[in-house]
């Protein structure tokens, strides 16, 4: 990551949003945390600390690392069709698909959350501009990671996001829930918790709309699973992108919406954040963590608790 020094930012040709313009030139701490990884730079600013810091303690990656004990199936089938799928009756991929119709609209938006999406994967005859690929798709929207006052760091959208249009995946390390270090605090950690929000136990808002899960090639959906909790997770606690500086929110802008695409076990999901409406420019980007009160339990063994912040007419005051 490249961090700047104020005689530097003089000389940089940004366009800057005349709302933001005051003190972007003085807060500019980095011009692009991704290091030219995301189609688009993400630039950072700090109006907080004095003298202003770039976030650290972290690698910047696109896309998610898989710990040494975890193995990621590959799937051995995908359609054959030519370009982008169009036909849902001829689209191999459809019969993960309940319902008539792709997830996505002709212009790339989520028409409405689904239990879990199954896209077009690297092995379909498709090619990248696919429209059952869309979270496979680059960044579209110029995002900045800025630094607020009562949470750290947060993640607000120069551009308008139109409701349903893909933002960004949550990137990490896949890993083992039971594999992870306790004793270390990590507020980076994300469970892909599919299968609690399909079955309905304890989930994220339910899902509407949905897939045909019960297929040969969709990981098992035992009582053994839905009893369970999460098994695996995405710690971007080291290793993340953008999306590990997005905040809680009580009336949350994003939703949380899980994919398949390269594999078809839903306990490794990918977790893709999707415009819950349409967010106008300068806006904070939140999403629900989804916790339950008191099912946060800290190192010493204590449940733990912390206020939220989020500022919604709505808050619960809460985070967990
Ligand atoms: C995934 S991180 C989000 C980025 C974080 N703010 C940072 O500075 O890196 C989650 C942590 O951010 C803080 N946070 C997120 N949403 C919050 C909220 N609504 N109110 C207070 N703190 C919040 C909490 O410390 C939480 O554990």
């Amino acid at each position: 990551m490249e961090a700047i020094n104020s005689g530097e930012i003089e000389t940089q040709q940004y366009f800057v949003p005349i709302k933001l313009k005051r003190n972007y030139f003085l807060s500019l701490v980095c011009k692009d945390i991704s290091d030219g990884q995301e189609a688009i730079n993400i630039i950072v600013t700090n109006e907080f600390d004095d003298p202003p810091v770039a976030p650290a303690g972290f690698t910047y990656i696109t896309s998610n690392q898989v710990a040494k004990h975890v193995k990621v199936p590959s799937r051995t089938s995908g359609c054959h069709c030519q370009g982008s799928c169009r036909n849902i009756k001829t689209c191999s991929c459809a019969k993960y698909i309940k319902g008539s119709k792709f997830p996505y609209s002709n212009n790339g938006r989520l028409i409405e959350p689904r239990d879990i999406i199954v896209e077009c994967g690297p092995q379909c005859g498709c090619g990248p501009t696919c429209g059952n690929k869309i979270s496979q798709k680059t960044l579209k929207y110029r995002l900045e990671v800025y630094r607020t006052t009562k949470k750290g760091w947060a993640v607000r959208t120069w551009d308008f996001i139109p409701s349903g249009a893909p933002v960004i995946e949550y990137i990490g390390v896949l890993d083992r829930d039971d594999m992870l270090d306790n004793s270390i605090e990590n507020d980076y950690i994300f469970d892909i918790d599919c299968l609690h929000t399909i079955n309905e136990i304890d989930g994220r808002e339910r899902r509407l709309g949905g897939v045909s899960l019960p297929t040969k090639e969709i990981s098992k959906q035992s009582d053994e699973y839905i009893i369970k909790d999460p098994e695996f997770c995405i710690d971007a606690g080291s290793f993340g992108n953008v999306s590990r500086f997005i905040n809680h929110g009580c009336t949350p802008n994003l939703f949380v919406q899980c994919v398949l695409s390269n594999h078809l076990d839903v306990k490794l999901a990918r977790v893709m954040l999707f415009a819950a409406e349409d967010i106008p420019p300068y806006q904070e980007l939140t999403y629900d963590y989804g916790y339950r009160l008191d099912s946060v339990v800290g190192p010493d063994g204590n449940i733990k608790q912390m206020q939220c912040h989020c500022g919604s007419e709505e808050c619960r005051k809460r985070l967990y």
